[in-house]
């Protein structure tokens, strides 16, 4: 570009071969004497700069926000005269962000200077010959321009560039579903659920009052900063199988357009990979960890008993080998809660915290305490207001003359809104409202008729008559009329 490249190449291969036979037979303060003079000597003869933006810095975890505006400026720049470019396919297929392939080079125009950016990367020594692992590559964008322009492109060519970055960002942003598999990074697909607070079955005031609740969170910037608090929230959703824990995670991610960070604790190895993943999540995330009571040995008194008990049996040396290894090689209760509200947490902001689990007792009561979880959502079977949401939704049914029946029966009986949603679908063209109404309450009879024969059982195998048994569900019943779905939020 400013040179001719077999003059520099030729001059380059002299200079360090002249420099190789001085390090070898002269001392090393005269080398110092000299590497600066042949440095003072290229900047007089070459009068460009170049500036260096590297996707992660030194040993940081998080990528560079720099990195990320200047790869998206030079999305809009880079398709002329770049000839290998990256393509990703933004939502709905209306768009496309072209960015630079690894050595490519894009030349700007700003205010009458010139500025080459060339997109590179180091590649570790051992990597390049033996290793697959990406992640080891270090990249970076390279500025070079005329060393007269240093100031104006400091001052205001870069701020120039970060800006339009960011503006970038705002318009082209899209829901990602992140995950960690086996690695301390994450991978993302784009993230398109369908879920919606609209779709989601729940009684209505409960509905509102979470909908309330994260949209006054995400309002709240001030109010965090002012009380000295991080700006994050932990919900936690639990409930039996199929009541719609995960579809509610997809609704709030499209209410506030979020990310999901679909944290597997399986593959976590210890607690610092775990800081790890946690500063790598970006702020307007949800950050999820499913099943948590399932996650490895994070529930409550009894596993710990468990394992006391077991290690009474080995011998005080073998233990505290054990325990040497284990020393900070494993992921505790302790590292969890310390990631989630100690002072890594503050590291990123706007970020909802959601645990689910089908066993809330199980989990250890530091977990969940209020302020580390601030909000308790129980997930329930199916009501008659939530049965209501699914009608409209799965067959624009309003009202309906089997809907008091349905309103009795599920009273009387446990069905999750998965299994409603079920009856609710058309399997066939020929299959209606009627028809789907209809097989609703004969599923909804046939788990009644198995609750009542359970009870039966049971009762007659404690000794109880099975007329009794039936008296007494009665009775249960009558005085019940549980509808589900209790929120015991704060
Ligand atoms: N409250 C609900 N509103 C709307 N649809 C629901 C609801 N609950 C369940 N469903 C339907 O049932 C399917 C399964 O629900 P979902 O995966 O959200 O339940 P879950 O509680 O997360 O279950 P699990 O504990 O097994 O992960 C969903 O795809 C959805 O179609």
């Amino acid at each position: 570009m400013m040179w001719d490249m077999t003059q520099i190449g030729s001059m380059m291969a002299s200079v360090m071969f002249v420099w190789a036979i001085f390090q070898q037979y002269f001392p090393e303060e005269l080398g110092m004497h000299i590497k600066q003079y042949f440095r003072k000597l290229l900047s007089f003869v070459n009068p460009y700069i170049t500036i260096n933006f590297h996707e992660y810095q030194g040993d940081e975890y998080e990528r560079s926000k720099a990195y990320s505006s200047i790869e998206r400026y030079l999305s809009t720049n880079s398709s002329n005269g770049v000839k290998r470019l990256k393509a990703n396919v933004l939502k709905n297929r209306k768009s496309i962000f072209l960015s630079m392939e690894d050595y490519e080079e894009v030349i700007d125009e700003f205010q009458g200077m010139t500025i080459w950016w060339t997109s590179s990367k180091i590649v570790p020594q051992r990597q390049a010959l033996f290793s697959y692992n990406d992640g080891e590559e270090k990249r970076y964008y390279k500025l070079t321009c005329h060393r007269k322009h240093k100031d104006a492109i400091t001052n205001v060519y870069v701020p120039h560039v970060l800006d339009e970055g960011d503006a970038i960002a705002k318009k082209t942003r899209q829901q990602k579903l992140y995950t960690n598999g086996r690695k301390t990074s994450w991978s993302h697909i784009l993230f398109e659920h369908p879920s919606t607070f609209d779709t989601l079955a729940m009684h209505p005031d409960k509905k509102k009052d979470i909908m309330n609740d994260l949209m006054t969170f995400i309002e709240s910037k001030e109010y965090y900063k002012k009380v000295g608090k991080a700006w994050k929230r932990g919900y936690l959703l639990y409930g039996p199988p199929g009541t719609g824990k995960s579809s509610m995670i997809a609704a709030m991610a499209n209410l506030l357009n979020y990310h999901i960070y679909d944290l597997e604790f399986t593959s976590v190895k210890d607690n610092t990979d775990l800081r790890k993943l946690l500063i790598g999540t970006s702020s307007k995330s949800i950050i999820v960890i499913e099943d948590i009571d399932c996650s490895l040995d994070l529930t409550g008194q009894r596993k710990k008993k468990k394992r006391e008990n077991n290690e009474e049996e080995e011998n005080p040396v073998q233990k505290k080998e054990k325990e040497k290894k284990k020393k900070g090689k494993e992921m505790t209760l302790s590292g969890l809660l310390n990631s989630i509200d100690g002072l890594w947490s503050a590291c990123g902001s706007e970020r909802l915290i959601v645990f689910t689990t089908n066993h809330v007792e199980k989990l250890d009561p530091a977990l969940i305490r209020r302020g580390r979880m601030d909000k308790h959502i129980e997930l329930s079977y199916c009501c008659f207001e939530t049965f209501k949401v699914l009608a409209k939704n799965y067959l624009d049914v309003e009202s309906h003359d089997l809907f008091s029946t349905i309103s009795c029966l599920l009273e009387e009986t446990n069905i999750t809104p998965a299994d409603v949603a079920e009856n609710l679908m058309r399997k066939s063209a020929e299959e209606n409202a009627d028809s789907c109404l209809k097989e609703l309450v004969k599923a909804l009879e046939s788990a009644k008729e198995k609750t009542m024969m359970k009870v039966v059982e049971e009762s007659t195998s404690d000794g109880i008559s099975s007329d009794s048994a039936y008296e007494q569900m009665e009775d249960t019943d009558a005085e019940s009329g549980d509808s589900g779905d209790e929120d015991s939020s704060d």
